[in-house]
């Protein structure tokens, strides 16, 4: 048995992965590219702006917008003229239009007005406005998120923070990165590469994601087997709170035991207790070699041995253990440019990338082909391939960055984002397969190294019939294995309704109360994260 193309070259792979997710080129920082954008609106039920819109991808009837809210009124407007200048208060019915809809055409609202800041200044006088006039809100970033928690659900007024996009300092002795909220991803990355450092979270959208919105919905990526949460990750936060009051918790220091650690409430509080302004952030050192191999196994007992045996064998070089199915590929392959499939000779049921990240390029070479081998022989791979150039790499990353990306070509996409104990998380996969027979396909894949499966179900239009298979019963399944409803992308519009399968009645309510002292006219992303039913006046 021996790998299908086998040695290294000299090669050190570290910069190889690339950004799939671009930039809107008219927006230049926010909003997700222009193609998805247009497209988007094949699957919007209503291109007028102040209709109602339905949703897709949720069981639930359209939300009602909440009565006691504002409407927007031309004052309104000149108020926030004369905060933010011409240029910081867009009304132009196309590019509000961008910023009204999510990446995935799914989710869309009716806003009629967007808001570029450019200080945290700017920020908290919007907010105390807002707050004093009673306008809904919503924060938004790069709007790259899947449950719809970055767009309106009726006529919030949009905070776009794509305008604060600079950095501040980087400490280059323990890494440490300060800036404003709406750097790109990709941005900080180029930039701490070249002091060299790495962020501590890589993920495909990195091209359009903000830290900000990073941090608020407490994304997880590619990286999170090595460098874990932006939990531990996240250093300090400045934060605008509802009622403008900007709360500086922008520390820097690794230790700091004084009392609460409030800025844990906004890392992944999906912008509904405050909106983060600044970040700092702990960058790990870029270490000289990676190491990308790309597998195949014939049953998920297989793939499960493997991780378990790479954390055993690899130790602390393990990287990234990211898995996808064949159906996965097959996507992949017939909807992204430019991808190949590294093992064509079979078609295998699994597919694991594994990447190596260590300082030593011969150790870390030998101690990967070495691992590889052994797992053939034991016949847990059962084809493999080690990334020879920094193009091969490229090559494999794509396909696992791309697969969210190709899903939405398909027509209709249903996504679920499941924590779920590792040997039962394939299970879900296949009963989920059987339950919507030939009507849908199923599609099964993630961050196996984290115990977070991506759940994708495609059809060539939303369906109440499929969706129909697919809900209660994913949820339920899920709770009745203790498992997470969201793993990393957080409620948004499309689970708050749904968060009593995770979370018990008794904490459920404590976020209540939480959020109505953070906010008590509740104007941060209303109808998100929380039930309606639990921060009704009535309810405490
Ligand atoms: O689109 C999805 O369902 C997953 C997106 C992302 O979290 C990924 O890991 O590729
Ligand atoms: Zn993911």
């Amino acid at each position: 048995m021996s790998l299908t193309q086998y040695g290294l070259t000299n090669h050190t792979l570290t910069s190889q992965r690339r950004s799939y997710w671009t930039l809107c080129p008219q927006h230049s920082s926010f909003g997700p590219p222009a193609e998805i954008a247009t497209k988007e609106a094949q699957h919007s039920v209503d291109d007028s702006f102040g209709v109602q819109q339905r949703t897709f991808g949720s069981a639930a009837e359209p939300i009602q917008r909440n009565p006691d809210y504002s409407v927007l009124n031309s004052d309104d407007v000149s108020y926030f003229k004369s905060i933010l200048g011409d240029n910081g208060v867009v009304q132009d019915k196309d590019r509000v239009a961008v910023a009204n809809v999510d990446w995935m055409g799914k989710y869309k609202g009716a806003s009629q007005l967007l808001l570029l800041p450019k200080s945290t200044n700017e920020v908290s006088k919007v907010l105390a406005y807002c707050d004093s006039r009673r306008l809904a809100v919503v924060p938004q970033g790069g709007n790259t998120g899947l449950v719809g928690g970055s767009v309106p659900v009726h006529d919030e007024v949009i905070v776009n923070l794509g305008g604060m996009d600079k950095i501040i300092s980087f400490d280059n002795v323990n890494g440490i990165l300060t800036c404003e909220a709406g750097c790109v991803l990709e941005n900080l990355s180029t930039f701490v590469e070249n002091e060299g450092f790495i962020m501590p979270l890589d993920l495909g959208a990195k091209g359009s994601c903000q830290i900000g919105g990073n941090i608020s919905t407490n994304a997880g990526g590619l990286r999170f087997i090595r460098y874990g949460s932006l939990h531990g990750n996240v250093l300090g936060l400045e934060v605008v709170l509802a009622n403008g009051t900007v709360l500086d918790m922008l520390t820097t220091l690794r230790k700091d035991n004084t009392g609460y650690d409030l800025k844990h409430l906004f890392v992944g509080s999906e912008g509904s207790l405050g909106i983060v302004t600044k970040v700092s952030i702990l960058t790990p050192a870029k270490l000289p070699s990676t190491n990308v191999a790309f597998l195949s196994c014939n049953d998920y007992m297989s793939c499960q041995k493997l991780l378990l045996a790479a954390r055993r064998s690899l130790g602390e070089i393990l990287s990234a253990f990211e898995f996808m199915d064949r159906q996965c590929i097959d996507l992949a392959m017939t909807h992204l440019e430019g991808v190949h499939n590294p093992l064509p000779v079979s078609p295998y049921k699994f597919y694991v990338l594994i990447e190596t990240t260590g300082s030593d390029e011969s150790y870390d070479k030998a101690k990967l082909e070495a691992f590889l081998l052994r797992s053939m022989e034991d016949g847990l791979v059962a084809d493999g391939v080690i990334a020879q150039d920094i193009s091969q790499a490229s090559n494999f990353w794509r396909i696992r960055e791309g697969i969210s990306e190709a899903s939405v070509k398909v027509g209709a996409v249903y996504k679920y984002d499941l924590s779920i104990p590792v040997e039962k998380l394939y299970d879900i996969v296949e009963e989920m397969r059987s339950r919507v027979g030939d009507t849908a396909e199923v599609l099964g894949y993630g961050h196996l190294g984290d115990g977070n499966l991506h759940l994708n179900i495609l059809s060539s239009k939303y369906s109440d019939n499929i969706l129909a298979q697919i809900e209660p019963f994913v949820y339920e399944w899920t709770a009745g294995h203790r498992g997470s409803i969201s793993a990393e992308h957080g409620l948004g519009l499309m689970k708050a309704e749904k968060i009593h399968y995770s979370k018990s009645p008794e904490a459920v309510q404590l976020m209540a109360s939480i959020k109505k002292l953070m906010d008590p006219n509740s104007i941060l992303n209303p109808y998100k994260v929380l039930p309606q039913s639990a921060l009704s006046p009535e309810q405490g």
